[in-house]
């Protein structure tokens, strides 16, 4: 499903964020990314998202090279990706409800499809009742579940996630891990990127290491 192959990454005026990085993540696989802060965590996110682009190596997406590739055919391949970001990147001036639907829009989903799958989206995360309500409007946490249902909405392939239970207290936290876990039953891929050792040892995936932009377990 996922496989990086010798991968490095460096920023401009930087030393190397991502060196000779190599592992494969299979269909329904669910994997936690780790390591300090300034590891490459967020980079190797990004990589695959396609919002920055690798040095070196390849990093192939369901049998698709996407460290090479046209920015016309982004958009298409990020339709079967679910972003889950730190800082959540809401739109402010739309509700929760047209946020979380912009992903349908964008992929051309009829009016009354899209109402169906944004409240069930909302209902998963225990938000329906906000729908109607601005990002200002909320919690912290709450702003972070809009943006896991934002990144569900559209039925994704791989789920990418930067600290998603960052902002959330022991019980959503444990929901939201096991969303995540139903998902994978189903056959969606997802890699987790958390500092959270605790919420890493009590679920018992498969962790990936990186220590100074090397990946030193996997
Ligand atoms: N846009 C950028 N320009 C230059 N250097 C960058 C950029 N983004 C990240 N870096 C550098 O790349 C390295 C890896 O950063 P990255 O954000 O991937 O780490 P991280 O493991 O996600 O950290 P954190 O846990 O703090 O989010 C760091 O040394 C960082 O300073």
């Amino acid at each position: 499903m996922l496989k990086f192959e010798h991968v490095s990454k460096r920023y401009p005026d930087a030393g190397e964020a991502l060196s000779d990085v190599c592992f494969h993540l299979y269909r329904g696989e669910m994997a936690f990314l780790t390591g300090r802060s300034g590891a490459g965590k967020s980079t190797l996110l990004k990589l695959i998202a396609m919002m920055e682009q690798c040095n070196r190596g390849v990093i192939t997406l369901d049998n698709q090279n996407i460290s090479r590739i046209s920015d016309w055919r982004i958009p298409y391949i990020r339709r079967h990706l679910g972003l889950i970001f730190q800082d959540y990147k809401l739109l402010n001036d739309r509700t929760v409800f047209d946020n979380v639907a912009l992903p349908l829009i964008v992929s051309g989903v009829n009016h009354q499809e899209i109402s169906r799958r944004v409240r069930a989206a909302l209902d998963k995360v225990k938000l329906l009742s906000k729908e109607r309500k601005y990002p200002l409007a909320l919690s912290g946490g709450e702003q972070q579940r809009v943006g896991i249902a934002r990144a569900i909405v559209n039925k994704p392939k791989l789920i990418l996630a930067d600290e998603p239970t960052g902002n959330l207290d022991p019980d959503l936290s444990a929901e939201i891990m096991y969303m995540f876990e139903e998902f994978k039953q189903v056959g969606v891929t997802i890699l987790i990127a958390t500092h959270d050792i605790e919420l890493i040892n009590s679920l018992g995936h498969r962790v990936l290491t990186l220590h100074k932009g090397h990946l030193v377990a996997s």
